[in-house]
Order: C-alpha cells, then structure tokens, then sequence
C-alpha cells in the first residue's frame, strides 16, 4: 500500500569535512556542500560535532548554523551528551539537536543512545536543549525499552539507527536484515503511539534506502557516507536527486 505523506531527506555532510581534514586546509567545504545540497532540495541538513573534531569543526558548524539560518532549512545538529557540545547547541541554537552516543575509539556511530540507561543523567540535559528551543532528538536502537524511555524525556523525535539493517545486507544475509526491518518498523509504530516523531538513519544507500522510506510512520531519513562516496562518482547534486527520487518512488509504490 501506497504510505501517505511527506518524508524529508536530510543530507548529512560530514564526510566531506572528512575529505578535508585529510589534507588540511580548507578543500572540500563542507558548506559549500550544504549549498549544493539545499539547491538539490535536501529538506535539511545534519552534521555531527565529534568530541575528537575528525571530521566537522567548531567553526563549520558555525558556519552552517548561519547558512541554515539564511536559507530557512533545518540544521540538525549531532552531538554527544557532554557539557562542552551541550553549551555548543546552545550557543548555535540549531533546528534539532540529535543526542547520539559516541565513543573515541569507534570508527563510526555503531550503536544507538542508552536512554535507558542514562535515564536520569540525560533528561536535564534535554529538557535544557528543549528549553532552548532547540527540536531533540534522541538516537536509539529500535528497542522496546529505550522507546518507552525516549517517550518519558522531553525528547520530540527519535532517529533509529539502521546500521544494523545496512551490515546484514552488506553481508547478504537477508534473512537477519528481514528482521532487523521488522524491529525498525515496529519501532516506527511504538514511538509514534508514544508521542514521538520518527527518524531512520545510518549506512542507507540506494540499494538499501526503499524498506525504510515505505515505513508508514518514517518522517525524515538521514543520509551522509554514502550520498558523499557516491557524489565522487555523479556529482554531489545528482547524488542527491538519485536519493531523493528513490525515497520519493518508495514512498509511493
Ligand atoms: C549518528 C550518525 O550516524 C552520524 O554521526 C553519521 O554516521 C556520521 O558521523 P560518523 O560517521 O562520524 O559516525
Ligand atoms: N544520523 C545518521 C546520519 O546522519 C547519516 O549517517 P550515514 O549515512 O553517514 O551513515
């Protein structure tokens, strides 16, 4: 069945900072890549503020909270629960701020937030970027118990992380990702009966984007790594479009 309504792409430009800082200096900008991608029709766009800087700055996220601000498209701001980031998002106040676990070691996001867990050391801080006016977000595994944990913050949306879904197809084990799948859905239909808004993101690609975007209650996706990797091949603004268009027919079949 055909899913009703609108879900945004919001594109995330990290891995062009990546790019970068792998030579120094100032080549590729990661804002100019927010340009390019806003005039491609991203809905919004995501960085991801790492206590270890690899790959965005200080200064770029400051960079785009202005680029955003002037455009009037969302910035959502990724960011561990730490005071140094929080004081960042307050000072940057960004459209949304998306609390994601971070590890220093870790070469990539590999698990979802522990709300759970943290309960009671997170909830100050997110009613402190509530406050702010700041839209929170919290990113989580498609778990049950860390829904109903979201739901008693003061958290508006939560993003699930689909990095699993994404490695079991890498590895083609469909059977593991047709589960995987299934808890990303019914993670879907949980928060949204709890109150929340609805994100996926992590390690989508064209091949893997459709599953997701057909999920009824998914109102933003958020994509990066491989929107970058892929702009090496046709253009970060056709990379872009090729994205959109994919979620959009998903949507739509
Ligand atoms: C939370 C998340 O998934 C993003 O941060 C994204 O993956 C880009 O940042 P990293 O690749 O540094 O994790
Ligand atoms: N929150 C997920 C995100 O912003 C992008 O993740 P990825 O596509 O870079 O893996």
């Amino acid at each position: 069945m055909p899913q009703s309504g609108f879900i945004r792409l919001g594109v995330n430009i990290d891995h062009v900072a990546t790019l970068r800082n792998a030579r120094g200096g100032t080549h590729p900008d990661p804002v100019e890549a927010a340009k390019v991608a806003i005039a491609a029709g991203a809905d919004g766009i995501t960085a991801h503020l790492r206590e270890d800087r690899r790959h965005i700055t200080d200064a770029d996220m400051e960079r785009l909270a202005v680029l955003c601000e002037d455009e009037n498209i969302p910035l959502n701001m990724e960011l561990a629960a730490t005071d140094e980031m929080v004081s960042v998002a307050m000072r940057l106040k960004p459209h949304a701020a998306c609390i994601v676990p971070e590890r220093r070691e870790e070469r990539t996001t590999e698990g979802g937030l522990d709300v759970a867990g943290q309960h009671n050391r997170l909830v100050p801080i997110i009613a402190q970027l509530a406050d702010a006016g700041c839209c929170v977000s919290l990113f989580i595994e498609a778990n049950p118990h860390q829904i109903e944990a979201a739901a008693s913050t003061r958290a508006n949306v939560v993003e699930f992380h689909t990095g699993a879904y994404a490695h079991a197809l890498d590895d083609g084990d469909q059977t593991k990702a047709d589960a995987i799948l299934e808890q990303l859905r019914e993670g879907g239909r949980l928060a949204h009966a709890a109150g929340l808004e609805v994100h996926y993101g992590h390690g989508l690609t064209f091949d893997n984007v459709a599953p997701i975007a057909r999920i009824n209650e998914a109102k933003e996706l958020n994509i990066g790594h491989f929107i970058i990797g892929e702009a090496v091949f046709l253009g970060l603004q056709p990379a872009i479009e090729r994205m959109a268009t994919l979620i959009r027919d998903a949507r739509a079949s």
